[in-house]
């Protein structure tokens, strides 16, 4: 196989996220959309329509389908984020699903980071609450590209659209204001079917698409290809075989960019410079990488390169020991100024230094305080930290693959803060003082 001959492109994929409070309908509105694009196999909506018989419902309880485990919905809540892996003749669908309860900032920073679209549901009979405005921050602070606003159960206020003009006005102004590049409004009840996967002929007054009609035509980013190459070096193989005496391969996957045998790289931070001898995909030579694919590197130099390297083509990142970033805090433990922290960025990991914590943005308002004590569980805001070795760093808005960070806690390794590499006043409007 040779990489021209990938069966499926990155245009087939899209990633996507959903958000809402607890009850808003997020599970049921997944569960609509795996049942109406009938990606649901036949035994499961069997298994399900039982269980919604025997619990003295009619129609089938497609929350069901979603919240595949039993002991998280008999606590009434879905704990952690969830993979779904669906398909439609028009494209393939990886969601990730995460719960509306009060550790959201923290299950939606992890499942929207790497999503191209987030679908925000709100209850049409509440409207913008204060979950959604956090939900949209996080959405903005990840660059998420494209915003889906869901306002369910219209069934419940008699499909009326002043209703949902109201509340998609309000939340257009609040995703201008935090520089939301593109969000779509939907009127949609997930319970009936209404704008899922069909139109609804219950609220002829709505001209847009359907959920599933946006999901399956939004334009997919194709950045990821078009920018320069990023490989962090997962491992160095050397298998030093007879035949093979000097085979010295670098494996990891391509975080963004396409690497063609005969480029020019750079593995930093050594800054040493090489080309690209062969390509390894899937045990098959090939001419051409591209992200995300998984691929072992041959150059033709002996170059010293090592795991946590990061073998790059121009213009490269720079390469620094200040790092600034917007960040999510994800712990009860605070993030104080002054803490010792690991940092981990792609595949290396070094000591940091939590040099300042320099803002907390108040999501309500989406006013900054400045010099906080420190950030808590939730929080958002920005630090500035000093990396004991120096790390080869990209800006999240151009790479969010080597762009991101994570602080960890060197005591027992627990994960305490989801960091973007951004300039001074880069917080939500993507302004860019270090240009
Ligand atoms: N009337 C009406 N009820 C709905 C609609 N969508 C969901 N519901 C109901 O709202 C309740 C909550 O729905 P879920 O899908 O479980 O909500 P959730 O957002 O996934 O909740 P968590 O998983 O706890 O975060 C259930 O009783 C659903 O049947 C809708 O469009 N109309």
């Amino acid at each position: 196989m040779t990489a021209t001959t990938v069966r499926t492109g990155p245009a087939s994929l899209l990633r996507f996220a959903t958000a809402g409070s607890v009850d808003d309908g997020k599970s049921t509105l997944v569960g609509r959309l795996l049942h109406d694009s009938k990606s649901v196999l036949a035994d499961q909506l069997e298994a399900v329509e039982r269980a919604s018989r025997s619990r003295g419902r009619n129609a089938p309880d497609l929350a069901l389908l979603t919240d595949g485990l039993r002991a998280e919905r008999e606590q009434g809540i879905t704990i952690d984020v969830a993979y779904r892996y669906f398909a439609t003749p028009r494209r393939r669908f990886i969601l990730a699903d995460t719960p509306g309860h009060v550790q959201y900032t923290r299950n939606m920073a992890t499942g929207a980071s790497t999503a191209e679209l987030t679908v925000i549901l709100v209850d049409a009979r509440n409207g913008v609450v204060e979950q959604t405005r956090r939900h949209a921050a996080v959405a903005a602070l990840l660059r998420v590209p494209h915003v889906v606003l869901a306002v369910n159960k219209m069934d419940l206020v008699d499909y009326a659209e002043p209703v949902f003009a109201a509340i998609a006005e309000e939340f257009t102004v609040l995703a201008a204001a935090l520089g939301v590049p593109e969000i779509t409004a939907i009127p949609i009840s997930a319970l009936a079917g209404d704008n899922v996967a069909e139109p609804s002929a219950r609220m002829d007054w709505y001209g847009g698409p359907t959920v599933l009609e946006h999901l399956e035509t939004v334009p997919v980013s194709h950045d990821l290809t078009a920018c320069p190459a990023r490989f962090p070096v997962q491992y160095v193989i050397r298998p030093q075989t007879a035949e093979h005496p000097d085979y010295r391969g670098y494996a990891g996957q391509l975080a963004s960019g396409v690497l063609r045998v005969g480029d020019p790289v750079t593995v930093l931070p050594s800054g040493r410079t090489s080309t690209v001898a062969a390509l390894d995909l899937l045990g098959e030579p090939v001419d051409t990488a591209w992200a995300p694919q998984s691929v072992t590197v041959l150059l033709a130099d002996e170059v010293d390169v090592s795991r946590g390297d990061l073998i790059a083509t121009d213009p490269l990142p720079a390469l620094t020991r200040d790092v600034e970033a917007a960040v999510c805090h994800l712990h009860e433990r605070p993030l104080l100024p002054g803490a010792k922290v690991l940092l981990k960025h792609t595949t290396r990991t070094v000591r940091a230094l939590v040099v300042e914590v320099s803002h907390r943005i108040d999501t309500d308002t989406l006013a900054a305080e400045l010099a906080p004590d420190g950030l808590g569980i939730n929080d958002i805001g920005r630090v500035v930290l000093r990396s004991a070795e120096p790390l080869a760093l990209d800006h999240y808005s151009d790479h969010r693959r080597t762009g991101s960070l994570l602080l960890i806690d060197p005591a027992d390794g627990t994960t305490l803060t989801a960091g973007m590499v951004g300039g001074a006043r880069w917080i939500f409007r993507g302004e860019r003082t270090d240009a």
